[in-house]
């Protein structure tokens, strides 16, 4: 008895969870009692030709390569936010948001565990929710009252290498390591970003898909070829952007708006160490990201230069590109003078000698790093420290990054969405011997 009425509560909190995502998706402004991290205000113009929310909604659940980093994940998730964008025009799909777990740059070992890391601890679920309805991992699972994902189709490259390009999609066998393991019953076990230790998670069919094409490239067949509630596409940077740069591209990129917390910890340092406030200079932004269209030069951007230098994994890995310390402080010095700067604020992984080695090379100039305390970086981890990170170079009056780092990428993306002159943005450091030092492509936003 006891136990009926706990799981008739229970549908009836999910029910109304489920519902008040869409009614806010669907411009419908409330306030969810469940949580506190979500307070929709969604605004009623402008609602493209969604279907109607009456029709039964279905789950898109993905996951990514486990070898990807932060930044290239933020990416993926863009292109499947379009590709929920436009299958919403059909039927109704909620996003589900694979929850952050462990990832090869993520070494702080002093910070907790790092996995099941929701959404919210970086990004503001509201904003996100403005471009399509999304949901968190965890909540979804809650919401799945045997645990069981209706069907899964991981994505994989065809074997053969093509010689003519086109769109192809096939169910395969599968080429690689898929982490799904059949069990006796004809059910698949996965990790499902590790809530799959504790919980006992499965798909009840499971499918290695190989595709070449755009993320709705899928769409027919999610329509057509699935029938399943919840649908998972693991692999998912296996499809490309549908368009990269068009506007599309820039409203899911504008949605995906730092959680408020990060954002504040970095105006508190900007304005603390930096001279720098939204007022000053010209970056107040609408809290409602789709009430802003900067153009390009409205933002002044504080009184530093801003630098992202990636180490690490890097200083190999790009050794052509990647300055030595004495050549990137020499870059620095350069920029300081011709812009009239005293203070740099670096952004980095670099380990505190290297930093330090840095710093003694710019003797002149004051030269900042955010050191977070160690609470900051206990509640935040190494995610949150990237993103406080990212924020506070994004605001700086001049930006120079590393050669084809994603990090650097999504840094210059901020600085489009403020309203950056692009000559102030699409900057790269030079290797020492790298005598071309091609610089990045200006990938200017379409608001
Ligand atoms: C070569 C490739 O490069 C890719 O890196 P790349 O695009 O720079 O960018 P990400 O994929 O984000 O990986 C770099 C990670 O290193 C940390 N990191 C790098 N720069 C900074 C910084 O300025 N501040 C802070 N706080 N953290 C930083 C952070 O955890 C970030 O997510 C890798 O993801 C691939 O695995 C591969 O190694």
């Amino acid at each position: 008895m006891a136990d009926n009425v706990a799981s008739s509560k229970y549908f009836l909190k999910w029910t109304i969870h489920i519902t008040l995502v869409l009614m806010s998706f669907y411009g419908v402004t409330y306030s969810d009692p469940y949580d506190d991290n979500i307070a929709f205000q969604a605004g009623t113009e402008n609602q493209p030709e969604f279907a109607a929310a009456a029709k039964p909604f279905r789950y898109l659940i993905y996951d990514v390569n486990p070898g990807e980093g932060f930044n290239l994940r933020r990416d993926v998730y863009m292109r499947i936010a379009n590709l929920v964008n436009n299958l919403n025009k059909d039927e109704v799909w909620i996003l589900v948001l694979p929850a952050w777990k462990k990832m090869y740059h993520w070494q702080s070992k002093d910070v907790g565990e790092q996995t099941k890391i929701r959404w919210s601890t970086f990004f503001d679920l509201p904003s996100l929710n403005h471009h399509v309805p999304v949901m968190e991992f965890e909540d979804f699972l809650m919401s799945l009252p045997d645990y069981s994902i209706d069907e899964v189709y991981h994505l994989q490259r065809y074997k053969e290498p093509w010689t003519h390009w086109s769109e192809k999609m096939q169910i395969e066998e599968c080429h690689e390591w898929t982490g799904f393991h059949e069990r006796p019953n004809g059910s698949y076990w996965s990790s499902f970003f590790d809530f799959g230790h504790d919980m006992d998670i499965t798909a009840k069919k499971f499918n290695c898909l190989s595709i070449q094409g755009h993320a709705s490239f899928i769409k027919p067949f999610l329509l057509q070829n699935t029938t399943g509630r919840s649908v998972f596409i693991d692999r998912a940077e296996t499809l490309l952007h549908d368009r990269f740069g068009n506007s599309l591209y820039w409203q899911a990129r504008k949605s995906m708006v730092f959680a408020k917390h990060l954002r504040e910890i970095g105006d508190e340092y900007r304005a603390k160490h930096l001279d720098s406030t939204d007022e000053t200079d010209k970056t107040v932004m609408d809290p409602d990201w789709r009430k802003n269209e900067k153009k390009a030069g409205d933002a002044k951007g504080g009184p530093y230069l801003g630098v992202h230098l990636r180490r690490k994994d890097y200083v190999k890995a790009h050794k052509k590109h990647v300055p030595s310390l004495t050549y990137a402080a020499e870059q620095i010095e350069n920029l300081l003078q011709k812009y009239k700067l005293k203070k740099v604020f670096v952004a980095t992984d670099a380990p505190t000698n290297e930093f330090s080695e840095l710093k003694s090379y710019l003797k002149k100039y004051k030269v900042f790093r955010f050191e977070p305390s160690k609470e900051i970086r206990m509640k935040y981890k190494d995610g949150g420290m990237a993103i406080i990170d990212q924020w506070i170079v994004a605001h700086a009056r001049y930006f120079i990054g590393t050669h084809v780092s994603t990090f650097s990428f999504r840094i210059q993306e901020e600085r489009e969405i403020l309203g950056f002159d692009p000559e102030t943005t699409f900057n790269t450091l030079c290797g020492d011997d790298d005598e071309e030092c091609e610089q990045p492509a200006k990938w200017k936003i379409v608001n």
